[in-house]
């Protein structure tokens, strides 16, 4: 699958609902309830982050809710991209790109949503057809007006800023011409979800699913 096949196909994801929720998931039997919350409260689209060890299970068990389109997040190496589409991950989210990531993604048919923080970063991901893009860490990188300046020279790429994305702020990435989506963990608060506090997360979903953009 080739690079504007894959972005067009990350692309279509980020215009389901304007957050993706980037999980934490410790404990494997969390992964159906939390799947079946967020999906409840209008965000579909989930990334599993590949930092714990549950994370493949997880995302097997999150694939088989209604609606839920899942994809593996901190996707770093060839051999993450393979256990994750094994484990039936429809998309893959690295923080940033490298050469072997990029082949592993397009020799397996996984989409990329590949991270770029810098114009060079950018320049070289269009280069190789990639146009839909992870922005990260987007607060420390320089937020919404650094994106506001690569739109200027840049405006073909499309941007899903992840890193530092709140409630509070996340309106002000959401109102740019090159931003489809951002991406946060605050809907799946590891405390709401030791908790099983399935009902407040889907609350949380709701209110970041209603942002406009
Ligand atoms: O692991 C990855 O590949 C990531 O995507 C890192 C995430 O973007 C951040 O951990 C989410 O940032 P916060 O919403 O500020 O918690």
């Amino acid at each position: 699958m080739n690079p504007a096949l894959q972005s067009h196909a990350t692309r279509s994801l980020c215009d389901l609902a304007p957050v993706i929720p980037v999980l934490v998931i410790e404990d494997v039997a969390h992964a159906e309830p939390l799947a079946r919350a967020l999906v409840a409260g209008g965000l579909p689209v989930l990334e599993v982050t590949l930092r714990t060890d549950c994370a493949l299970e997880a995302m097997a068990a999150m694939a088989t809710v209604p609606g839920a389109r899942v994809g593996a997040g901190t996707v770093l190496s060839a051999h993450d991209v393979k256990r994750a589409k094994a484990a039936g991950a429809t998309f893959a989210v690295s923080p940033g790109a490298t050469p072997a990531l990029i082949a592993a993604c397009a020799a397996q048919g996984l989409p990329l949503l590949p991270g770029a923080a810098t114009a060079s970063e950018v320049m070289a991901l269009l280069e190789l057809g990639y146009r839909t893009m992870k922005f990260f860490p987007a607060g420390p990188a320089g937020g919404p007006a650094l994106l506001k300046g690569l739109y200027g020279p840049l405006p073909q790429a499309t941007f899903c800023p992840t890193g530092g994305v709140s409630p509070q702020n996340a309106a002000d990435y959401l109102s740019l011409p090159n931003v489809a989506c951002v991406g946060g963990s605050w809907v799946a608060p590891a405390k709401m979800m030791a908790a099983g506090d399935w009902d407040g997360i889907t609350a949380l979903a709701r209110q970041a699913a209603s942002l406009s953009r």
